[in-house]
């Protein structure tokens, strides 16, 4: 324990904001998360680093999704040492608990990936029956997860995936658990919820993989899970020391606009590390343990202001609360900054920059960046919407064109009449119109359908697949 480092500590940046300063009971956080004052206090701006440890979720992954139902956090860290995740998983005998200690062999991969390909087509049924079993056995954990569990389903067998195809790749695998435990710190996970996880994960296996599940394929999920569960405590006590969990945002202003899209502008308490391009996840006090994921749509700013485009989409839970019933002063909360769209700025390729609808949003933060910070390069901005009146960024698109000659911005609309120098046709057509583009850093962004067809014409233009960006997980 001696040789834990110190808890860092988090100071306002912000010291105007009559929302951000949480000191206590009665305080703006307090009130926005219902928190009464006979409730044990645990700061929301400086959460104890207390090697919270993820069981695979949310973004993706095992584990909870929560937010406001932290747990209290205990007042004494466990220590991370080697063998903490491996007590995650009892094991019957001795030796059974040695040969579980062992690092994941090829053949355990081999093992894990079969049954993942088992699972697949009752994925719906064994994550249910793994949550089930979770809840049953440590009703406690429920707390932690969102009212509604459907994304949360599809999200655990999407990580168990992901983990298992990333297994024998152990650079790509630790990537991913470490963003992955980032990610998890704001669910309020401890390493002591490993252990259930894994007890449950391990019985909705035996069920559903049938006569796929044998003593050797048990062997294999426990090492597996143990070698994960190491790297994810690692990383989040590794973040905790450079990060908090999440970070209070106070609305400072809400910008309805046409086609039911709000320009959200948020303080955050304390600087918001991201990049021009990334995105955010995002929960509102309505809906807790609820996270969906935004891009800015500003670069980084010195007044530490962040600007979301929120469209509400039909039954959007977060989108409708953002759009229809969030208010200056609300206090929202924010994970850590991810995704890999963004931009070199030390680099000088033309920039080919293809937004639709809200998806123009880290479109626009990266022609910001660019302004502030990158080297002369051409960027070339394709906008498109359904409708002419849904172009809402069209005027702040157009007034950077005018400010700076290296860029373009052409809109089109795919149904309508487009105004003025506008196109009418689909987002991926207009831009097939427009090549070629081999020589360009294509970055696209919005509805998957859309990013699919355009990183399909792209390609048919001979664009080379390392430089067209997306945040698509599955593109094909
Ligand atoms: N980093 C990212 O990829 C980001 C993605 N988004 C996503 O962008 C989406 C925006 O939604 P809306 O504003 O409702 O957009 P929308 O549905 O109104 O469509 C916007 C544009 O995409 C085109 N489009 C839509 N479906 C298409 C298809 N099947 N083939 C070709 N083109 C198609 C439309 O013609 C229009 O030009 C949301 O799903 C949001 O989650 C938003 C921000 C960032």
């Amino acid at each position: 324990m001696d040789n834990l480092p110190a808890r860092p500590t988090y100071a306002p940046i912000i010291t105007d904001a009559p929302g951000l300063n949480w000191v206590g009971p009665g305080d703006a956080w307090t009130r926005a998360w219902g928190v009464t004052a006979q409730q044990p206090y645990t700061s929301p701006v400086l959460p104890a680093p207390v090697l919270p440890a993820p069981a695979l979720s949310a973004a993706g992954t095992f584990g909870p999704a929560g937010g406001s139902g932290v747990p209290p956090m205990p007042s004494t860290p466990p220590p991370l040492v080697p063998q903490a995740a491996v007590a995650v998983l009892p094991l019957a005998g001795r030796a059974q608990a040695a040969a579980a200690q062992a690092g994941p062999t090829a053949a355990d991969i081999a093992l894990v990936r079969r049954s993942l390909g088992v699972l697949e087509s009752v994925a719906d049924r064994a994550t249910a029956h793994f949550y089930a079993v979770l809840f049953l056995r440590h009703p406690e954990l429920r707390a932690l997860f969102p009212a509604a569990m459907d994304l949360q389903r599809d999200r655990l067998f999407r990580a168990l995936l992901a983990a298992g195809q990333a297994a024998d790749n152990p650079a790509a695998l630790t990537e991913y658990l470490d963003r992955l435990a980032r990610g998890h710190r704001k669910y309020g996970v401890l390493n002591e919820h490993y252990g259930p996880v894994g007890e449950a994960l391990l019985t909705a296996l035996e069920r559903y993989c049938g006569r796929y599940w044998d003593p050797e394929t048990e062997l294999a999920w426990r090492r597996i899970y143990r070698a994960v569960s190491e790297v994810m405590m690692a990383s989040a006590e590794a973040d905790a020391r450079v990060a908090p969990a999440s970070w209070q945002a106070e609305v400072v202003a809400v910008d309805r606009r046409a086609g039911e899209v709000a320009v959200v502008t948020l303080r955050t308490d304390q600087r918001y590390p991201y990049l021009a391009g990334q995105y955010t996840t995002l929960e509102v006090p309505l809906w807790p343990r609820v996270w969906r994921h935004y891009s800015p749509a500003t670069a980084p700013r010195a007044d530490g202001l962040v600007t979301l485009h929120v469209k509400a989409v039909p039954a959007g839970w977060v989108s409708n609360a953002l759009v229809h019933r969030t208010n200056p002063g609300d206090v929202l909360r924010l994970g850590p900054a991810s995704g890999t769209m963004h931009v070199d700025l030390d680099g000088d390729a033309p920039l080919l920059l293809i937004g639709g609808g809200t998806g123009i949003a880290p479109l626009i933060a990266m022609v910001e960046a660019v302004a502030e910070h990158g080297r002369a390069r051409t960027v070339e901005v394709f906008y498109g919407a359904r409708r002419e009146q849904e172009l809402y960024a069209r005027e702040e698109l157009e007034a950077l064109a005018r400010r700076h000659p290296w860029l373009a911005v052409r809109t089109a609309v795919s149904e309508g009449r487009p105004e003025g120098a506008g196109f009418s046709g689909s987002l991926p057509a207009v831009v097939d119109r427009y090549g070629p583009w081999d020589e360009y850093e294509a970055f696209v962004s919005g509805p998957p359908a859309m990013i699919r067809r355009t990183v399909a014409v792209l390609r048919e233009e001979g664009v080379q697949g390392a430089r067209i960006h997306h945040d698509l997980a599955d593109p094909a």
